[in-house]
């Protein structure tokens, strides 16, 4: 279709700044879900895609029209409803796909189709059994075809980076001629470094014909860890477009994630001089979206994004980060979506972090005190993962925190129902002889059963989190449950470990319930000394 709106044009300068801009080019619906473990139905595109919109990617590859119905329909709903980025649909160079690739975009604001062919002698000879000749002669008509149908056509030579220099050349001197806006190099199979990179960008704006008519764009995967810093490469040497995708998701190792690689441009602008369109405090709640889209949450320690990515636990660096954050943080949390910075607490930390935290909790031990309180911390952190505010308060006061009861689980009963909804049974006994019944139902299994524990012991229990990892392998393996839970006003955090994730999480609640029992209440300060 030809659109109302023109592309715009090569390499627009981001408003304000006075720098180029490198466009965005979002793949996680494409290249991303090709990934196994990653593919994405139709409404889980749809959420991502708006939600990609917002972030303010450039263009926003939607699928590959021809794979499947199913893919078909998800572009054109997208096309459909997101106005803002291109819209990308992917097609080989084969009038089905370039057919396919129209009809899903027709509704679409902004419509892209991005054509490719391998270029490399390795995929031209054993994989399409093609000439170089006749690699050229399919591109060109495959882009002419492509021109009747959208203002806006991308060429991509797959494994751009194993074709001979001199011959890529001709292949993108030829598609540009015939109409191509946009030319991509892509790094296939992860196989490029750095220098390589930057050399090959370099060599292809110096003898492309007609590069200043186009776009050039950098396309890389993962597979030696070098997507992001190649995509780099590229842009220094002057590529202005990126094709990345959230978390780095995509083909094997993955593609150049998109958050680092905007990250490292803002956070490393002197070196760069390059701005994006991307609002960077939307990168944490993406990626958080994607990981429960796709059921893969982001991994802990990843880059910009994972939940250690502002997290210090380490005695020396806590210290640093309260006197400084710029000592061990380059970019502020904020900007990329997370609250704050956090201290976490466990066998790594040292005194200035517990006596900030034990403050935060409203005790202002002396020095002494301290000490007294920091030899438990150490013991009890060496046997627990992280010290919980819980368990710090216990520690304050003076008493156990790993001390059990006085309720015990008598018996538990949950089921869970089509639809959500679950409901739970419970009987607690006291220490004191006393027992407790109660039943609850709730949004599902889990929270009927925290909802039926704070009958039974008489308080409001709000479920705000939950989380289960596997402790252990095989068909009795161990799973431990975390439940984060609301009690006046209080963040609550409590673990129980069972074969039976139900029963782990009723521990867990039932860990909550006793310390409200026992009673950990902010002792005031003066009450510190006697306590410890
Ligand atoms: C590097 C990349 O990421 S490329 C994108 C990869 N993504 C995907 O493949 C996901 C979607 N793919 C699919 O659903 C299927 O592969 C389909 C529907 C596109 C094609 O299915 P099939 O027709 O059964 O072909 P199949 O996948 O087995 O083989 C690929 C065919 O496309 C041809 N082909 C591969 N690339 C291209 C290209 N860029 N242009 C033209 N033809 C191509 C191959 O030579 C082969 O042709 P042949 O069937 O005549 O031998
Ligand atoms: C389709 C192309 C751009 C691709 O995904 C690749 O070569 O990795
Ligand atoms: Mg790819």
């Amino acid at each position: 279709m030809t659109n109302d709106n023109p592309p715009s044009d090569v390499t627009p300068p981001a408003a304000g700044t006075g720098r180029e801009r490198v466009r965005i080019f979002d793949t996680s619906l494409r290249d991303g879900e090709q990934a196994p473990g990653f593919s994405m139905g139709r409404a889980a595109k749809l959420r991502l895609a708006h939600a990609l919109e917002e972030l303010g990617v450039d263009v926003l590859e939607a699928g590959f029209p021809s794979a499947s119905d199913g893919d078909f329909e998800a572009v054109q709903a997208i096309a459909r409803e997101v106005r803002r980025p291109i819209v990308c649909g992917l097609a080989r160079c084969v009038p089905g796909d370039i057919d396919a690739c129209a009809r899903a975009l027709a509704p679409a604001a902004k419509a892209r189709i991005h054509l490719f062919l391998a270029t490399s002698p390795l995929h031209r000879e054993f994989k399409l059994g093609m000439s170089r000749e006749q690699v050229i002669e399919n591109a060109v008509a495959a882009v002419r075809n492509a021109c009747r149908h959208f203002d806006d056509v991308e060429f991509s030579a797959e494994d751009a980076i194993r074709t001979e220099p001199d011959y890529l050349v001709e292949v993108f001197s030829a598609v540009i001629a015939a109409g191509a806006r946009t030319v991509n190099v892509p790094d296939t199979v992860g196989y490029t470094t750095p220098a390589e990179m930057y050399e090959r960008v370099r060599y292809l704006r110096e003898h492309v014909h007609g590069i200043d008519q186009a776009v050039l764009s950098t396309h890389c995967h993962d597979d030696l860890g070098l997507a992001v810093a190649n995509s780099l490469a590229a842009v220094a040497a002057g590529a202005r477009q990126v094709e990345c995708t959230i978390g780095g998701i995509g083909e094997r190792a993955g593609n150049a994630s998109l958050e680092e690689i905007v990250m490292a441009l803002a956070t490393r602008a002197e070196l760069f001089g390059v701005d994006t369109g991307i609002d960077t405090r939307k990168l944490y709640p993406t990626a958080r979206l994607l990981g429960q889209l796709t059921g893969q949450p982001i991994a802990r320690n990843k880059a910009v994004v994972g939940e250690n990515a502002f997290a210090h636990e380490s005695g020396i660096h806590q210290h640093g980060m309260l006197k400084h954050r710029g000592t061990y943080e380059i970019m502020k949390p904020e900007d990329v979506g997370f609250s704050r910075s956090q201290l976490v607490l466990g066998k790594h930390s040292g005194r200035h972090a517990l006596r900030e935290r034990l403050a935060a909790l409203g005790y202002a031990p002396d020095e002494a005190q301290l000490d007294a309180i920091f030899t438990r911390f150490k013991t009890l952190a060496d046997r627990k993962r992280e010290v919980f505010d819980s368990d710090l308060e216990a520690l304050a006061v003076g008493r156990d925190p790993e001390a059990v009861g006085p309720w015990h689980l008598e018996h538990l009963n949950a089921s869970s129902h089509l639809g959500g909804n679950g409901s739970a049974s419970v009987r607690l006994v006291h220490e004191d002889g006393r027992r407790a019944s109660e039943a609850a139902i709730g949004d599902g299994p889990i929270d009927a059963v925290l909802r039926a524990i704070g009958r039974a012991i008489g308080h409001d229990l709000e479920l705000t989190d939950f989380q289960i990892r596997a402790l252990s392998h095989g068909g009795d393996a161990q799973g431990q449950a975390t439940l984060g839970v609301r009690h006046q006003d209080r963040e609550l955090k409590g673990r129980g470990v069972s074969t039976d994730i139900v029963e782990a999480a009723a521990l867990a609640a039932l860990e909550i319930a006793n310390r409200i029992e026992r009673g950990t209440p902010a002792v005031p300060l003066r009450q510190l000394a006697q306590a410890i």
